[in-house]
């Protein structure tokens, strides 16, 4: 085998050369052969590692950790000369979504040996797509944020403390462009669309509100309806820019990582002391100090519950910062050949870069010893080592279901204790014929007819998305693909028999399918030409999310994002990415959570600079303070 040959296929091959010669009860001699032997020995304690000359640390940032072994391997009775190259990896990734191949891919490129481990047959988990009659449909949203590639001219007015306002004038380049960043580092540039409107609202007593690309056109909008409110909201979305404006100045690392986190204070005081300040404060908060008129509020709202499922007074300030500002920023970007392409780049750029992905691997749990995560087993019974795994699945999946532990850290009950799992979706991929859409259909809707107090209620809104307005290659020429979504809960799926789930289904798309076609395009049942309705049982069985989860969603009022969870575990050697882990849901959060989680463990391997006394007092101060939350 070319030793130089990494990815799919190498790792495949050893896999099934185990299969065609397999070794009859071997007692491996040596360590490299014990690792090789996946299911049935006992795993490789770090000391041995050592003793093998595995030296963890920066001394050792070029060794090589993979090894050809020609050997003779004894059994009882028999002896089978194997020729097999022997694997140990920096680390293992478990889950492919784009939060896990983040943090693979900023690894790999740091020079760690990685494996992801990916139970279904593409990349992408929520970010991924599938085909069918010709179309492609994208698994979860459409909406990219941090997906730009330019430098803007940036003109504000901006509220001072007085009440007065300052006008702001400076070219930025930006660090939040993450996407970008992610596949640049793995030598990859995907080819976008602009898309002109974020999204269109249409909401309760007729109001409808496009989200246009530029700020001022939108603001513009807003303020068209609700003029007596002007003051307020050019000061609310001014707040959102000072933040935005603080966290696109920063270089982005891991907040668990001192040497780096005090860097940044240094560097940029005024912009870590803002975002210090605003870290445990909400939108609604921020909003209500500003704005009083009660529908405006409830505008606000369903701009911060498209992003979160929650209302603003749950959702974090500078989570809103985040969303509210890039689309104006760098604007929404769909990548063209539909959202799937990222990740299927993203996951090109990591064997590129000479770590692996491993398909239709399904981890079954960590394996644990003398306290530290050493390696995962599949439910095949392979088994693979390493000195730090990576846990793409949720909070719910890693801490419930891949750990067999009997008590919950601490840390994870606190996690549980403030933050719940968000409802899962029911969602309808269509195929339409294409003149049931009116000209000038924008790409992004959100419809909450009649009543403001069904916003987070199941069913009551209904996102849709209408990729192909961007890129027509998506669908068979003539056609259009509707991705229609609203919340749902796994509850309301469960104990069904085929017959009542696959009627109950068929019930509930058709309602949402009425609404869309009374409220934006007539026509629309009779011009369906493919429909397939998932549920949250779906997002479950494909996603592999307890109960089909969107994520985490704060039980009560949370302090901001002082309660979210960074990267690091109670069990060493373990970690978590993703939308359970600082800052929360969506693909660009996911990714920045990908990169803090590759920062910090690329520092506890040695392949980032460290300091063991103040890394100790900062995870103190930090799980200290998420108590607070
Ligand atoms: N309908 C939607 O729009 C929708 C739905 C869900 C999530 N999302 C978005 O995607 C974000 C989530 O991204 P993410 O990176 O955190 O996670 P993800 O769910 O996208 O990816 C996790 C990946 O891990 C894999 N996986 C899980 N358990 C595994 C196991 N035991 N063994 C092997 N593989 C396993 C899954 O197959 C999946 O590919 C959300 O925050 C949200 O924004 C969108
Ligand atoms: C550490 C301490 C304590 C302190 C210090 C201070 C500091 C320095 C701080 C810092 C911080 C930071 C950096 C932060 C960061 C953050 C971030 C980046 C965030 C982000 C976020 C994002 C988000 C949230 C996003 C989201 C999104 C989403 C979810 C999306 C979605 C979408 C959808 C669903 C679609 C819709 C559709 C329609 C409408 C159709």
């Amino acid at each position: 085998m070319n030793t130089h040959t990494f990815g799919i296929s190498s790792s495949q091959s050893i896999i099934n050369n185990w299969k065609t010669k397999p070794v009859i009860n071997p007692k491996p001699r040596n360590q490299f052969q014990r690792i090789l032997c996946f299911s049935s020995v006992k795993s490789p304690k770090l000391s041995d590692h050592r003793m093998q000359g595995f030296e963890f640390g920066a001394n050792n940032r070029k060794r090589e950790n993979r090894f050809s072994s020609k050997s003779v391997v004894e059994s009882e009775g028999s002896s089978v000369v194997a020729e097999r190259d022997s694997y140990f990896y920096d680390a293992i990734v478990i889950g492919s979504g784009v939060g896990g191949l983040v943090a693979a891919t900023q690894l790999a490129v740091k020079g760690v040996k990685v494996l992801v481990l990916e139970k279904y047959v593409i990349p992408g988990g929520s970010s991924g797509f599938y085909q069918r009659d010709g179309f492609t449909f994208d698994v979860g949203s459409s909406v990219m944020f941090g997906f730009s590639d330019k430098s803007k001219l940036v003109f504000q007015l901006c509220p001072n403390d007085k009440g007065g306002y300052w006008i702001g004038l400076w070219l930025m380049k930006g660090n939040l462009n993450l996407i970008t960043r992610a596949l640049a580092a793995v030598g990859c540039k995907m080819q976008v669309i602009p898309d002109p409107t974020t999204v269109h609202f249409h909401l309760p007593n007729g109001l409808s509100v496009q989200v246009h690309r530029e700020y001022s056109e939108f603001i513009s909008e807003l303020v068209g309806k609700f003029p007596h409110e002007k003051e307020g909201i050019l000061k609310f979305y001014g707040v959102c820019w000072k933040i935005f404006n603080a966290l696109n100045s920063l270089e982005l690392k891991s907040l668990e990582e001192p040497i780096y986190l005090f860097g940044q204070f240094f560097k940029k005081p005024v912009e870590c002391l803002t975002l210090a300040y605003y870290l445990p404060q909400n939108a609604g908060d921020i909003a209500r100090k500003y704005i009083k008129d009660p529908e405006l509020l409830s505008f606000i709202d369903a701009e911060c519950f498209i992003v979160s499922t929650v209302n603003a007074m749950q959702t974090p300030m500078i989570n809103a910062s985040m969303v509210l500002c890039d689309r104006h920023f760098g604007g929404i970007n769909y990548p063209v050949g539909g959202v799937g392409e990222i990740a299927k780049s993203l996951a090109k750029g990591l064997v590129n870069q000479g770590s692996e992905i491993l398909y239709k691997a399904n981890a079954t749990s960590i394996i644990v010893e003398d306290g530290k995560a050493v390696g995962v087993k599949l439910s095949d019974g392979r088994q693979f080592y390493a000195k730090t795994v990576i846990s793409n699945a949720t909070r719910w999946d890693t801490f419930g279901k891949l750990l067999k532990r009997e008590e919950l850290p601490e840390e994870e009950k606190r996690f549980q204790k403030a933050y719940v799992k968000a409802p899962s979706f029911l969602s309808i991929h269509m195929g339409v014929k294409a003149d049931v859409l009116p000209p000038y259909t924008d790409c992004h809707h959100f419809v909450l007819e009649d009543d403001w107090k069904n916003l987070e209620d199941p069913y009551g809104s209904v996102f849709l998305s209408i990729p192909t307005i961007l890129d027509k290659s998506l669908a068979p020429e003539g056609n259009h693909i509707l991705h229609i979504f609203t919340t749902s809960s796994i509850e309301d799926w469960e104990g069904l028999s085929r017959k009542d789930y696959e009627a109950k289904k068929e019930l509930v798309a058709e309602k949402l399918i009425n609404r869309l076609e009374k409220k934006l395009f007539p026509g629309l049942k009779s011009s369906i030409v493919f429909k397939e309705v998932g549920t949250p049982k779906t997002h479950r069985r494909y996603l592999a999310r307890d109960s089909g989860t969107y994520g985490p969603m704060p039980r009560t009022i949370p302090k901001g994002l002082l309660g979210m969870p960074f990267n690091t575990t109670a069990i060493n050697g373990l970690y978590c990415v993703g939308d359970s882990c600082f800052p929360g849901q969506g693909v660009i959060a996911v990714a920045f959570s990908g990169v803090m989680c590759a920062h910090r463990v690329a520092a506890d391997l040695g392949f980032e600079k460290k300091n063991p006394v103040l890394d100790t007092a900062l995870l103190q101060l930090l799980g200290w303070l998420r108590t607070l939350a």
